[in-house]
């Protein structure tokens, strides 16, 4: 029922128009980039083209050299980067039908691996293996010059044990990343990354977290795609997650990759697939627009209509007031949404398009790659215009427009503003148990109203919330404690200072000696700091004048200790201390990032591929059996083969590793 409404607007229409409004999307999308209608819809415009007449001309010019980018009117010769071949398309399917017929047309197995929704990058290393030129895809054929960008990418090798190549991959921001600094903000991770890549000041990249991973590369022959991988990886690039799959599981790895859209660190749109005999793929070649030899199964069922029901504006920890809708609950990639944020100011006003947003309409809500929930447009309009409001909801502040943004100058006791700080306050010091409702009652009570409230805290004073117990009330109480031994880092960011993120704030703990120097440090000092731009140094020594008296409660109250440098493995007896573990697949008793954190705090360490000397490859219990079974994935089968070589990396699962941690503890 849902999709239909969209899609049946292309398949009313003739082939003529479909011809047309494919033509004029592509370009303005690619030309003008001003798309207007949203991806996953001009695929299926792309679709109904395609059903009604395979061999449009039409299909064949899709992307940017159909579109007929030119990039010399931006670009500067010595910015241009010829690409050769050039970077292409992939072909489509949507069904498991067309994904069987592909696989007929070659002999041999083929290599599964998600579609990342990043940007595509192609990198050369030059006689010595040095990086020298990386570019972006731009017109397919010739890219735009990005060189000390990727530079900053940190997973981005600088030097590689070999020569004269061009690696392909993608980059893209981790979703992490992206929930922890910009969701408030920004509406699309892939955006910010072709942001990131393009910035002027490339030292300011760094900052954006982005990261790379390789699935191509030209300038050496191999027998299989797997090889190719298998050698990528051994070069130190982290691979796109592949494996290789027979005709049986053509349908059940698009499935499992689908289910595992959550656990992953990044957005996708769909599985690629591509022979994996090299000599296959040369036999098939290419069209002008993609590969025969590769083809992409998109992932659908991530949209659906709804009606938005309330606007409402939510003052951010930066004080920025920003809408979210409340709309009827609809099924987005198998979770139910109700709340969903529309950004800020300009993003809400290009979804509504002239006329403005209007409550009780009809909207397509959609999960962009799976896992952020967007309006991505308006379907009928409504009946109520959404207004803007004039004042703050938390403090009466006037508001007022700063480009894309909606601010106020809100009062020190605006509650909103606060209950954001204190919120923001109490997950990055992560004192686990303290929801929102929780941390109005605290806040409306007057029991917390700064974050040094949380330390003087009694039994009695939480007790007399309503529906807070004495066991309840005594957990938290253990949780603050426990808390007040801190990082200094973990202290910085939960500040809530603008641009004072997780990376800005492991950069101060890892240059300054003390609390004092980096509090009393001044802008000029901090712009020194490489991937440390102007305007993160303006905005961090403000935020510390600003929070200057917050800042000095909380340090009465707590323990701010510097990152020890690493224990020496030698003087700790340890199952974990000394040795190196390497987390592969999903963990079900945390997140791989939290399960390298414990093994680095017991002074393990945590590398980033499958070297000789690996002491721990663990993976989920589930993935145990699987490997009992006899599937393997990359990294095992690198393991296995240096195992043969003479390595001793054990393989082992969750649970396994939980009782390694705890006979440490
Ligand atoms: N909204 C609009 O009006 C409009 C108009 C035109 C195009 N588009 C969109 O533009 C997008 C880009 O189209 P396209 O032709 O550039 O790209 P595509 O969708 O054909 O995909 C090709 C890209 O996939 C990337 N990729 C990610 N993971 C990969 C993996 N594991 N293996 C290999 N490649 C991988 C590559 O970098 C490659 O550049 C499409 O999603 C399309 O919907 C939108
Ligand atoms: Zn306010």
């Amino acid at each position: 029922m849902t999709e239909s409404a969209v899609a049946n607007d292309w398949a009313s229409m003739t082939v003529a128009e479909l011809e047309d409004a494919v033509k004029r999307h592509n370009r303005l999308y690619w030309v003008d980039n001003d798309p207007q209608i949203s991806d996953p819809e001009f695929d299926r415009l792309v679709e109904a083209l395609r059903t009604k007449k395979p061999d449009s001309p039409v299909l064949a010019a899709i992307g940017p050299v159909g579109a007929g980018v030119d990039l010399s009117e931006h670009l500067q010769g010595e910015q241009q980067v010829p690409h050769d071949p050039p970077m292409l398309s992939l072909d489509k399917c949507y069904d498991e039908e067309t994904l069987l017929k592909w696989f007929e047309k070659f002999e041999g197995t083929a290599v599964a691996s998600p579609k990342i929704d990043g940007v595509a990058v192609s990198l050369r290393y030059d006689a010595d293996g040095r990086l020298f030129v990386a570019a972006t895809r731009g017109t397919g054929r010739v890219g735009e010059l990005i060189t000390g960008n990727v530079m900053r990418i940190e997973n981005v090798p600088r030097t590689i044990d070999t020569h004269d190549i061009e690696v392909r991959g993608e980059a893209y921001m981790p979703l992490s990343v992206f929930e922890e600094r910009f969701k408030e903000e920004y509406s699309s991770p892939r955006n910010l990354t072709a942001g990131a890549l393009k910035l002027k000041n490339p030292q300011e990249t760094a900052g954006y977290g982005v990261r790379f991973f390789a699935y191509d590369v030209l300038g050496v022959a191999f027998d299989t795609e797997a090889d190719k991988m298998t050698w990528l990886e051994e070069l130190g690039f982290d691979t796109v997650d592949w494996r290789e799959v027979d005709k049986p599981k053509l349908q059940h790895t698009f499935d499992e990759i689908d289910a595992s859209r959550r656990a992953r660190d990044y957005e996708m749109d769909g599985v690629v697939y591509r022979a994996n005999s090299c000599e296959e793929q040369r036999r098939m070649g290419h069209t002008a627009h993609h590969p025969r030899y590769s083809i992409a199964y998109k992932f659908q069922g991530d949209s659906g209509e709804s009606v938005l029901r309330e606007v409402h504006w939510n003052v951010s920890r930066t004080g920025a007031i920003n809408p979210v809708g409340i709309v009827d609950p609809v099924e987005l990639s198998g979770a139910v949404v109700t709340r969903v944020s529309l950004h800020n100011l300009a993003i809400m006003e290009a979804v509504a398009g002239e006329e403005g947003l209007t409550l009780n309409s009809r909207v397509l809500m959609m999960r962009r790659g799976g896992v952020i929930p967007h309006m991505e447009k308006v379907l009928e309009r409504g009946d109520e215009l959404v207004e803007i409001p004039s004042e703050c909801p938390g403090c009466g502040a006037d508001t007022y427009r700063d480009n894309d943004v909606l601010c106020a100058d809100h009062s020190a006791d605006c509650r909103n503003a606060r209950l954001r700080q204190l919120e923001h306050f109490a997950s990055a010091m992560e004192i686990k148990g303290i929801g929102p409702k929780l941390l109005e009652q605290l806040h409306d009570a007057e029991l917390v109203t700064d974050p040094s409230d949380f330390f003087t805290l009694s039994l009695e004073e939480l007790t007399s919330l309503e529906r807070v117990g004495e066991k309840l009330a005594r957990k938290l109480l253990d949780r603050i404690k426990e808390r007040r031994t801190v990082r200094v880092d973990v202290f910085l960011r939960a500040l809530g200072i603008d641009e004072l993120g997780r990376h800005v704030a492991e950069l101060l703990a890892e240059e300054f000696g003390s609390l004092d120097e980096i509090l009393n440090v001044d802008a000029e000092a901090l712009v020194e700091i490489p991937t440390i731009g102007e305007i993160i140094a303006e905005k961090v020594t403000e935020g510390f004048e600003k929070h200057a008296a917050v800042i000095a409660s909380l340090r009465d109250h707590l323990d701010i200790v510097f990152p020890e440098p690493a224990p020496d493995p030698a003087e700790i007896d340890s199952p974990v201390a000394g040795k190196s573990f390497l987390f592969t697949g999903a963990l079900e008793s945390m997140s791989r990032k939290d399960a390298q954190g414990r093994v680095r705090e017991l002074g393990g360490d945590t590398p980033s591929s499958v070297t000789k000397t690996l002491d721990f490859l663990v993976m989920g219990d589930a993935d145990i059996e699987r490997f009992e079974g006899g599937w393997r994935s990359s990294k095992l089968k690198k393991a296995e083969k240096y195992n043969n070589d003479g390595s001793s990396i054990a393989i082992i699962g969750e649970s396994a590793f939980l009782e390694l941690l705890d006979s440490d503890e």
